[in-house]
């Protein structure tokens, strides 16, 4: 047989299993969730698959595994925040994940407010129009973490991240909202060990390693506390003020 015609049926194959794997993938998530919820992450993936042809809001090569790498990954979270969390922080909210999945939950608690902090304006121009058609109790800022993380914090139950930034210098930008009290729930890959050892360095840290369900090798860091290391502290203060210093 031709090749060109081999490599199409082969193309056809992994379409089919690609089409399969959705199917299965997101029945997993209807099952895990109110009907209601449910509905709100449809529509949620059906904004995100629209804009993503304008707009690299997620990984193309994740776009298969959306309902598993994306909503499922972020919804996981939920369970590890307390019961009667309503203010929810999500910092880098990209395409809106965990962000806007949250939000999808919360939607069911009475009071509740998402904060999604973003300084890519397209990026935040998608999330303000998820929170609009889909009516989720979310609010987009489109600013550096830095420069609204003091004025956010007050009152945040959970602060939440995924591939922002590693964990020494996410604990910097999460900092004002731990300091409030709140939670630290941070998505991490395999060198999360590698990460909260380096943590440490700066930081007394109450911190649990939780196992994702979506990635083996990934890990959740829960931060039920964190105080800066009063040295470490002064030297990140130092290189803030010096001009020249690295970082
Ligand atoms: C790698 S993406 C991850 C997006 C999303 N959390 C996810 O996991 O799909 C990191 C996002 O954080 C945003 N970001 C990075 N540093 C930031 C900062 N200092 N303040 C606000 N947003 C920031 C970037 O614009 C980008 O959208």
């Amino acid at each position: 047989m031709d090749g060109a015609i081999l490599e199409r049926r082969a193309q056809v194959a992994r379409d089919v299993a690609d089409d399969t794997e959705v199917v299965s993938q997101r029945r997993g998530v209807e099952a895990s969730v109110s009907r209601e919820t449910f509905q709100r992450l449809d529509a949620l993936v059906g904004l995100l698959l629209k804009w993503q042809r304008t707009i690299n809001l997620v990984a193309p090569a994740t776009l298969p595994q959306v309902w598993a790498r994306h909503v499922a990954d972020s919804l996981q979270l939920v369970a590890l925040a307390p019961t009667d969390a309503t203010r929810w922080v999500d910092l880098g909210s990209g395409g809106g994940f965990p962000g806007l999945v949250v939000a999808a939950v919360l939607a069911e608690r009475s009071g509740a407010a998402v904060d999604l902090v973003e300084s890519d304006s397209r990026k935040a121009a998608f999330l303000r129009e998820a929170i609009r058609v889909i009516g989720l109790p979310g609010r987009v800022h489109v600013a550096r973490i830095e420069k609204v993380g003091a004025e956010l914090a007050g009152g945040t139950h959970v602060v939440s991240a995924r591939a922002l930034a590693p964990l020494p210098k996410l604990l910097d930008l999460a900092a004002p909202f731990l300091a409030a009290g709140a939670v630290g729930l941070f998505l991490k890959g395999k060198d999360a060990t590698g990460e909260l050892t380096e943590a440490r360095k700066g930081w007394t840290l109450d911190v649990e390693l939780a196992p994702s369900h979506t990635d083996p090798d990934g890990r959740i860091v829960v931060v039920k506390s964190a105080r800066p290391l009063a040295a470490a502290a002064h030297a990140r203060s130092s290189a803030r003020e010096r001009p020249d210093a690295a970082g």
